[in-house]
């Protein structure tokens, strides 16, 4: 379990993470979702104790993990870009990393099978693709056999397969009882991996609930129809709560009403109706109306002509 208490982090005048205060539950996957530049790094880093909170505090199953006699068996962490000796193999690496934790040899051998290094344990990791690389963080991260693990942008740069490796992976690992938070910018990747969302944008929680609920509560209803009436349609439902957009001189996009009022207003005027769909609001919808006014920079804040060059700083992934 991870509980996070009123965490802070300012570098200089820029406050990175304000004030948040969180729990990770086990057995599940959390997503921590949110734009770039939103403060995920910086939390899992805080999390981990690679940097220091300004105020608030984390915990890791009751201590700040400093306060862990043996932390690596308590937390496996991947975060961003990792600096391995490139000329060792990735069999050695684990096997240094091991030998000063005092974790036995063995468990090299099941992180390596785990993560599917096998084929490519003994080659030098500076020939590594990124999934190898990724797969080799993994292994590290699990090396103490933790209950809790926090991964990162796990998936970013992987191709479709390592993608989906790492989705089994973080599932397999919440049915075990183990606490796995991931972090990612793409909604459409979270909801298909993770129970539970924190959703955070400019430093602060916007939303935390499980992604049924987030989702459920997200996007406002909305129903196509097609009718030759629909201005006697429209009349018959009353403007309160009704907008509508004409897509053809038949067909409407109607939101507020559910489609059941929309069908027994259509059903009292006598109109005909000859379609009615429900539009889901689609995730990238939902995650887009949540963190619509965090972003730290959005294209639209840019001067014309430079909207499709360059990041701002400030936005790196
Ligand atoms: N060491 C640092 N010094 C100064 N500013 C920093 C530092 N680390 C992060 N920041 C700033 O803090 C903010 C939060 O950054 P952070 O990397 O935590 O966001 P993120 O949500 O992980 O973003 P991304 O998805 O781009 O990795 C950003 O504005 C970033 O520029």
């Amino acid at each position: 379990m991870i509980e996070a208490q009123g965490l802070f982090k300012r570098y200089g005048d820029k406050t990175a993470v304000n004030g948040i205060s969180f729990t990770v539950h086990p057995g599940k996957v959390t997503g921590f979702l949110g734009p770039n530049g939103a403060g995920k790094s910086t939390t899992m880093r805080m999390i981990v104790g690679l940097d220091t909170p300004s105020a608030g505090s984390v915990s890791v199953n009751g201590r700040r993990y400093a306060e862990h006699r043996a932390p690596l068996r308590e937390v496996g962490a991947l975060l961003e870009a990792k600096a391995f000796h490139t000329k060792r193999s990735a069999y050695n690496h684990l096997r240094a990393m091991a030998a000063t934790h005092g974790i036995p040899n063995s468990r090299v051998h099941e992180v390596i099978e785990m993560t599917g290094l096998g084929p490519v344990a003994k080659k030098r990791v500076g020939g590594f693709s990124m999934g190898m690389g990724q797969r080799l963080g993994i292994a590290v991260a699990m090396l103490g056999d933790p209950q809790t693990v926090i991964l990162d942008e796990p998936v970013n740069g992987l191709d479709p397969e390592g993608v989906q490796w790492i989705r089994h992976l973080a599932r397999g690992l919440a049915a075990e009882g183990r606490t796995v938070f991931l972090s990612s910018h793409l909604m459409s990747e979270m909801a298909m991996t993770a129970d539970h969302l924190i959703v955070i944008g400019r430093g602060r929680i916007i939303a935390d609930a499980p992604v049924s609920e987030i989702l459920a509560g997200r996007g406002q209803l909305r129903t196509r129809v097609r009718t030759d009436r629909p201005s006697d349609l429209l009349a018959a439902l009353g403007g309160e709560g009704t907008t509508s957009t004409f897509l053809e001189p038949d067909l409407l996009e109607i939101t507020g009403p559910d489609p059941r009022r929309i069908a027994e207003a259509a059903l009292r005027r006598q109109v005909l109706v000859y379609e009615l769909t429900p539009l889901q609001a689609s995730l990238e919808e939902a995650y887009m109306e949540l963190t619509a006014s965090e972003v730290e920079y959005s294209s639209h804040d840019l001067p014309l002509g430079t909207q499709a060059e360059g990041v701002p700083e400030g936005s790196r992934s």
